[in-house]
């Protein structure tokens, strides 16, 4: 503890969203989230940090039943691609995933990287150019912690084309739709992953994950591997 760490409450609040921040598609109610609330959500998204402070996300609020339906559909569409990949058992368990919430969800949100923003030389991207995109990434994590914090639930659907999405949404060309959320309150979070409990993957050991120094060196910090494997690790 310094004089800069928060107090535990708040500290254990933080640690809290993140471990029990779901995706989520099969819990949606229809409750509106009030304009209040979402302002929050996308003033936490707009206050995420970006390469050189480009600040490259807009944020496309959607209600309307009819764009939410055409994003569906776009869905369907690759969802149907995507279940070709599977063969056997895993096609069969592929299919029963519910993997959107599109049309139950109160509200849509796409979050899209501006790759044009700040002109040709953003500081720091000059030799990641993707570095608009993590950035908007941080935005959509961002929120998607506020969110759980105020008890809204937050799915990413990703399985949509995205040139066939930029041009459901009218992006302009330079326009990435990074994310495509849907927001709303829940019956429940899960306790874990929706794909942990449908037995398609399972979070991998964290003391899998590491290296130390390169990729080929193991962690000598007896300690740090001991911390991470208390139960309580976060
Ligand atoms: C970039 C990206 C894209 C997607 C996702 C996530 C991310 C980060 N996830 C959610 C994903 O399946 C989920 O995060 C993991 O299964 C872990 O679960 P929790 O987020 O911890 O509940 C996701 N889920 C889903 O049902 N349909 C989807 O299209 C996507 N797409």
């Amino acid at each position: 503890m310094t004089e800069h760490s928060f107090t535990d409450e708040q500290r254990e609040g933080l640690y809290r969203a993140i471990r029990e921040r779901r995706d989520v598609r099969s819990q949606f109610l229809p409750d509106p989230i009030a304009p209040d609330i979402l302002a929050r959500l996308l003033q936490a998204a707009h206050h995420a940090p970006s390469v050189g402070f480009m600040q490259p996300w807009d944020f496309v609020v959607i209600d309307s039943l009819d764009i939410k339906r055409a994003v569906k559909a776009l869905y369907e569409q690759a969802n149907a691609d995507a279940a070709s990949n599977y063969t056997g058992d895993r096609a069969t368990q592929y299919r029963r995933l519910k993997l959107e919430g599109i049309v139950d969800s109160p509200i849509n949100l796409c979050i899209t990287c501006d790759r044009q923003r700040g002109g040709p030389h953003v500081l720091g991207r000059h030799t990641m150019l993707e570095t608009d995109l993590f950035s908007t990434c941080l935005a959509v994590q961002n929120l998607w912690l506020a969110a759980r914090a105020e008890g809204i639930g937050v799915g990413w659907v990703s399985i949509v084309d995205p040139v066939l999405l930029a041009q459901t949404l009218k992006l302009p060309e330079h326009v990435y739709p990074v994310a495509y959320l849907c927001l709303g309150y829940v019956s429940e979070f899960l306790p874990k992953p929706e794909l942990e409990i449908a037995g398609w993957r399972s979070r991998l050991p964290l003391e899998q994950l590491l290296h130390g120094n390169t990729w080929d060196g193991r962690i000598e910090n007896d300690a740090l591997i001991s911390a991470i494997n208390k139960p309580d690790g976060t």
